[in-house]
């Protein structure tokens, strides 16, 4: 597969802070990549190096086979931060009009009509968006990131501060636009969305990356490789290798439930950003 982006060695210091510390990246054409990380891990400063909002200190970074900075790439990437910029006052329409025309847009109506239709707000297109409840306003925030069909997205914790059918919302329009094609670089505190929803995760902490691989490959990795039997007798933790397990089983009396003790990506997290604390 391509990789959409490229980072390599990517390092950012802010006074004494160092953001980002030598970090690599490769980011395959088709996938939601999952970018993890606790509080002032450098996920906002990765995403504003990748999308020409600021400048590294070092290493090199390509989005789309480009410097982030050369003047085409912003038309090519969509990037959703958080729900400021939006224009209170006006009207769900008037703020995809806005974006449209800074896009230049052709055909513009039809445009907005489709972006309004994929967030599901068409019914919204009248009203003012201080009238629009805190979904609405993400969702709105979505159409603004998409209006221009971006083939790469840069998601900042998009599904933030919502309830949990709204993060459900969101979740599904991510799957639907990830299934139509775009590329999605996304950032999230939440371990659940990120096994849910990506092909591949990095986990950052203090500004390098710790671990990465798919969340079915970290949970295996991390695995503690043992297996819970449990008899009417109680619960015998035994490892999950073959010698072990059949004597186990052979010694038990009725084997009521057996299941390994596989970690979540959460206790991967937890483990990994532990470690290095
Ligand atoms: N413009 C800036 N000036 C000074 N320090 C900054 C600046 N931007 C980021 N930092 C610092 O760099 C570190 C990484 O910040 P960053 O916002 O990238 O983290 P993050 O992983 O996105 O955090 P969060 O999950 O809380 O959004 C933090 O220590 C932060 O305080």
């Amino acid at each position: 597969m391509t990789n959409i982006v490229k980072a390599n060695q990517l390092t950012k210091t802010f006074g004494k802070v160092k953001a980002l510390d030598h970090c690599d990246l490769e980011i395959k054409k088709g996938e939601i990549f999952g970018y993890l990380g606790p509080s002032g891990a450098g996920k906002t400063t990765t995403i504003k190096l990748l999308t020409g909002q600021l400048h590294s200190d070092s290493g090199e970074v390509t989005v789309l086979g480009k410097d982030p900075f050369s003047p085409d790439i912003k038309k090519k990437i969509g990037i959703m931060s958080d729900m400021s910029g939006l224009y209170e006052k006006m009207t769900v329409y008037e703020n995809l009009d806005i974006f449209a025309d800074i896009y230049g847009i052709k055909d513009k109506k039809k445009k907005i009509r489709r972006t309004l239709e994929a967030v599901e707000l068409l019914d919204a297109a009248r009203k003012k968006v201080e009238k629009l409840s805190r979904g609405m306003k993400q969702r709105l925030v979505f159409a603004r990131t998409i209006i221009h069909e971006p083939g790469l997205l840069f998601l900042d914790e998009p599904t933030a501060n919502l309830d949990p059918a709204t993060a459900d919302e969101i979740r599904d329009l991510i799957r639907k636009l990830n299934r139509e094609g775009a590329t999605v670089f996304l950032t999230t505190h939440n371990m659940e969305e990120a096994d849910e929803l990506c092909h591949r995760v990095a986990l950052l902490n203090r500004g390098s990356i710790v671990e990465s691989g798919s969340p079915e490959e970290l949970k295996l990795k991390y695995s503690r490789k043992r297996v819970v039997i449990t008899t009417g007798e109680g619960k015998k933790e035994v490892p999950l290798e073959r010698e072990a397990l059949l004597k186990s089983l052979e010694q038990a009396g009725e084997v009521l439930m057996i299941h390994s003790e596989e970690p979540s990506l959460r206790d991967v997290f937890l483990t990994l950003t532990k470690e290095e604390q």
